[in-house]
């Protein structure tokens, strides 16, 4: 059976990229897919705006919704201090045993959770199964019509407080329309958007960030 994609971006990995060294497998990661093989990470351009939201939040407890190969888990957990924790859903379970590799592989594996599911069943089990009071930081990068029905979720849930920080991914391309209408009119989201590029390419993408007021 022939290898995935995804597979031969994790082997890539594990034979060029320095083993406990999250910015190395970043690089490496980065390499294989603007050189190699386009794949959906976030990416070395959006990622500066991943690592600047991160570090202006310093979260204890950050989420976020969109494995795949763990590649901004990675680069999410890097930035995180000492007793600070990653929850990070992954719905497909090839991608899972992907990322849980690659996690490893960077040595941030303490600081990151996996948990397998949809997000609409593990968002209602964040407080009683994994001991999470509110979300100080949430990526969000899943299916994109997924983003506002989750975000409605997180809400429903009481895991956002005053100051709960959401960073959307591909609000341009591929887009999350719906997301953006109910983000950018809702009373209790201080909204601002990032231009970018898609990652890998020229193409014109953004990043929406929604401060929660509580
Ligand atoms: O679809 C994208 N990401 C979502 C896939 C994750 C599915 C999941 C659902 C789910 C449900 N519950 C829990 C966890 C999860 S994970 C995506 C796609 C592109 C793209 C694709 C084609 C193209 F030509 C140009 C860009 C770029 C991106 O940056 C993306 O993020
Ligand atoms: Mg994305």
């Amino acid at each position: 059976m022939n290898q995935s994609k995804e597979r031969r971006i994790l082997n890539f990995v594990l034979q060029n990229a320095v083993r406990g060294d999250p910015c190395s497998v970043m690089e490496t990661i980065d390499k294989y897919c603007s050189e190699k093989e386009w794949a959906m990470n976030v990416g070395d351009v959006k990622g500066v705006i991943l690592d600047k939201t991160v570090e202006e939040i310093n979260p204890k407890v950050a989420l976020e919704l969109g494995t795949y190969c763990g590649y901004s888990a990675v680069r999410i957990a890097r930035l995180l201090k000492a007793g600070a924790r990653l929850l990070t859903v992954e719905f497909n379970p090839e991608f899972a045993a992907i990322a849980k590799q690659m996690i490893e592989f960077a040595g941030v594996q303490d600081k990151v959770k996996l948990l397998e599911g949809p997000s609409e069943v593990i968002i209602p089990q964040l407080k009683k199964k994994y001991e999470v009071d509110t979300l100080d930081f949430v990526f969000v990068d899943h299916w994109k019509d997924r983003y506002a029905p989750d975000t409605i979720l997180l809400q429903e849930c009481s895991l956002l407080r005053k100051g709960s920080v959401l960073l959307a991914d591909n609000i341009i391309f591929p887009g999350a329309p719906e997301f953006v209408k109910y983000i950018r009119n809702n009373p209790r989201f201080q909204c601002s958007t990032y231009l970018s590029h898609l990652e890998y390419m020229k193409v014109q993408d953004a990043m929406e960030k929604a401060v929660f007021l509580g």
